[in-house]
């Protein structure tokens, strides 16, 4: 399996060029970071400029991307037209941007998710269950990332906030709170509250609160390495090999629907 990854230098990039090496199946035929970045040159495999992306694509089976929303689609749109499969691992697209996206993948298989761990992708089922268990509890999400993340809510609390919304027959743009200041009265019933924490270098946790009268459940997720995510972005480039054009999720690729 012949894999480029985009965003080469950052934390995700080099977790997945580590998960690369050591699995003697799959072979980096393409680093890339983008033109001036001062990781060009370095590493192993060497870290080229995103501008010779295309000069690599023929010889692919996959391209894996985690870089920023921006950067993505234009990887995509490159991946499009040699028809190799894409692994999309970066979050924080706005709506136009997602339906771009799933605009291409109805001409190249597309495997995108905020979370590429097996835990988080059981967590989005567990939630399900319970929102519609308990419709009637308190929903409330709290994140906690690393100081050097981008985006909020993380892409993995936007989606346990959307599963939350539908367990309990409600679209999140109607209930979602992000975040609360001031004198802002009680607790509306059905809306979903998502918070986000950025301190040092915590990988990625996510807590589902359901509360109640005199009682409640929480439901963790904690990652201890970016190796279950880099781990989780190659497997799903090798799932992707053969399969029709889609837009496909981790839930697809771990067979947990
Ligand atoms: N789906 C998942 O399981 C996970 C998703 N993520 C997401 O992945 C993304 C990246 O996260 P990190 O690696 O922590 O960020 P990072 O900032 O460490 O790495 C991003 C890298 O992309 C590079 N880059 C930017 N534009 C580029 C372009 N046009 N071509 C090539 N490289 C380019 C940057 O220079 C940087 O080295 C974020 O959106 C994050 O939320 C992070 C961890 C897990
Ligand atoms: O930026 C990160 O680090 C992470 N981003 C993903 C997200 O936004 O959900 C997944 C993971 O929690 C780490």
């Amino acid at each position: 399996m012949k894999i480029i990854i985009c965003g080469a230098a950052g934390r995700m990039g080099q977790a997945i060029l580590s998960v690369a090496k050591a699995d003697e199946n799959v072979q980096v035929v393409g680093a890339f970071e983008y033109d001036g970045s001062s990781a060009i040159g370095s590493g192993t495999p060497r870290v080229a400029p995103i501008s010779d992306l295309e000069k690599v694509l023929p010889q692919a089976d996959a391209l894996i991307d985690f870089t920023s929303p921006d950067s993505a689609l234009k990887n995509l749109k490159a991946a499009k037209k040699y028809k190799i499969p894409v692994v999309i691992g970066t979050t924080g697209f706005i709506d136009e941007q997602k339906n771009e996206i799933a605009e291409i993948a109805k001409s190249i298989p597309v495997v995108m998710s905020p979370n590429m761990s097996i835990g988080v992708n059981l967590l989005f089922k567990l939630v399900d269950e319970v929102a519609k268990k308990i419709p009637d509890y308190d929903i409330e999400i709290v994140e906690l990332h690393h100081n050097k993340k981008k985006d909020a809510p993380s892409g993995t609390a936007a989606k346990l906030a959307e599963v939350a919304a539908k367990g309990i027959g409600k679209k999140i743009e109607s209930v979602g709170v992000y975040g609360r200041h001031g004198i802002i009265g009680t607790r509306n019933q059905d809306e979903i509250g998502v918070m986000s924490v950025r301190a040092g270098d915590i990988v990625g946790d996510h807590t589902v609160y359901f509360a109640g009268p005199g009682e409640r459940i929480e439901l963790t997720h904690r990652a201890h390495s970016r190796d279950t995510f880099a781990a989780g972005a190659v497997r799903a480039a090798k799932w992707l090999k053969g399969k029709q054009p889609g837009l496909y999720d981790m839930q697809d690729v771990l067979e947990l629907k």
